[in-house]
């Protein structure tokens, strides 16, 4: 069965006539992308192809020979309790309509109503059938703690819990067709989380990345739905767009925060339609991909403030993320330092040098502002300086603003830590208290307390001996 087949489950049309069969199946698939169809005439073999086949969702009809639906549906509610069933009745009679739903169906309606309103039915059994089943192997998932494809994960160096169960929670919603939004500051490894989801999806398209931030309207359009041949002047050529490109795959949204609102719209109508129209075009095309955005913005915030629609945000979010900071898992540290100095090695051809010991310890003081990112090009920038066997402090120091050139950074901000405090302390206090969340953020460790501070190792010594009097 081909990966592409939509739903992941199968849906069940059982009805003896088979002209309604087939019409449903035109229909399914022409309004709702709906290919994964299994249809049955006989009654008496439903269960048989229930029993058979992953089967999430069961359009019934009521009159047919052999056994009634209403029988058949009590069966089904019984047997297979989490199929959705949607009742498609040539009746339209509220009491069996009543009593159908209290025998378990899901959905109710009549053969003559309008096919919009089965397809929307249709539509909204599969999504329900699709959260129970991510419900089910987020919590089967969690229960046990473990990755089934750790590997998709590789990339991505790590020991921190949140970030394992991060994987974990990716690795549980991975097969949804739903969006997925990474949010998380800048530097914070967004990308790699979109491509592991991508890895995990089965998916057999591309993972085609758009950074969406900077591009008006236009060229929004034109870049995710393309063109044809004329749709503008110099449009030569017929171009295909980054939807395309991603189909049966993965599209991610680099930058959602900053798009504009009328692409949000148009985003919106993808999203909600599966369908986009080329510019210069009127004729819809139709692809299955799946949507995975991020940013570093706040989007609840940018939604409240009315500059990112609240239908497309709630869309967006089904599933979703946050990449914590590196400064909330320093523990991270000591890996990725290990990790970039010989990436950095290997890129610029040079043996890995040795850190000195006190340098993941010094590292673990700073904050990141630009998270893994700015650790990264730290290790790049000192491993091509780099002559000796053992790395030098020296690159680290100047870029975490540690080598007495400059102020420090918050008395450049005009934010003097004693801004704050009532009663200031006299210089002796202030040296003390000073010199106690050096060796607090070192470690207890005198040779980088001292450097943090900005004083020699035997004066730092020195005082604490005093402190100790
Ligand atoms: N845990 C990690 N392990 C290894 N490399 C990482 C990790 N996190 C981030 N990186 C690296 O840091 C850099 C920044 O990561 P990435 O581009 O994924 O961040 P981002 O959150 O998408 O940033 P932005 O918001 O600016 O787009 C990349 O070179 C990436 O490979």
């Amino acid at each position: 069965m081909s990966e592409s087949f939509y739903p992941a489950f199968a849906i069940l049309a059982v009805d003896d006539e088979a002209a309604w069969l087939r019409s449903v199946s035109l229909t399914l698939e022409r309004a709702a992308g709906i290919t994964h169809l299994l249809t049955c005439q006989d009654a008496r073999r439903v269960m048989e192809v229930l029993d058979g086949n992953d089967v999430g969702v069961v359009l019934l009809d009521l009159t047919m020979p052999h056994l009634s639906g209403e029988d058949l549906l009590g069966r089904i509610s019984v047997e297979h309790p989490d199929v959705k069933v949607i009742v498609v009745s040539g009746m339209n009679q509220v009491e069996t309509a009543v009593r159908c739903m209290k025998l378990g169906a899901f959905d109710y309606h009549v053969k003559t109503e309008e096919e919009d309103r089965l397809v929307a039915g249709v539509l909204r059994a599969v999504r329900m059938q699709e959260l129970q089943r991510e419900n089910g192997e987020m919590t089967a998932r969690f229960m046990s703690g473990e990755l089934r494809n750790p590997e998709a994960f590789a990339g991505i160096v790590t020991q921190d819990r949140t970030m394992l169960t991060l994987f974990s929670y990716v690795e549980a919603v991975a097969r949804s067709p739903q969006p997925l939004l990474v949010t998380g500051e800048s530097g914070v490894g967004k990308e790699l989380v979109a491509g592991a989801a991508h890895r995990l999806s089965g998916l057999p398209g591309k993972l085609v990345a758009v950074n969406v931030a900077g591009l008006d309207d236009a060229v929004f359009a034109d870049t995710l739905f393309g063109h044809v041949r004329g749709a503008f002047t110099g449009a030569e050529q017929p171009r295909r767009g980054m939807v395309e490109e991603a189909a049966d795959g993965t599209l991610f949204l680099d930058e959602i925060g900053d798009l504009s609102v009328p692409s949000q719209v148009k985003l919106l109508r993808f999203l909600q339609e599966g369908e986009f129209f080329p510019l210069g075009s009127d004729r819809p095309k139709r692809v299955k991909v799946r949507v995975v955005a991020a940013t570093h913005q706040d989007l609840a915030a940018k939604e409240r403030a009315g500059m990112f629609r609240r239908d497309l945000y709630y869309r967006l979010r089904t599933h979703r993320v946050r990449v914590p900071p590196l400064r909330e898992r320093r523990e991270d540290v000591p890996l990725l330092l290990d990790h970039f100095l010989g990436e950095a090695a290997r890129q610029l051809g040079k043996k890995k040098p040795t850190p000195p010991k006190q340098l993941a310890q010094l590292l673990m003081t700073h904050d990141f502002p630009g998270n893994v990112r700015e650790l990264r090009a730290m290790c790049f920038d000192a491993v091509s300086r780099h002559r000796d066997r053992v790395l030098s402090m020296d690159a680290f120091l100047e870029a975490i603003g540690r080598h007495g050139n400059g102020a420090h950074p918050a008395a450049e901000e005009g934010q003097n830590p004693f801004g704050v405090v009532e009663r200031l302390p006299t210089f002796d206090e202030a040296l003390e208290l000073l010199v106690q969340e050096a060796m607090r953020r070192s470690g207890g460790n005198q040779t980088l307390a001292a450097r943090l501070v900005g004083i020699s190792q035997p004066a730092l010594s020195k005082r604490l001996k005093s402190y100790r009097r």
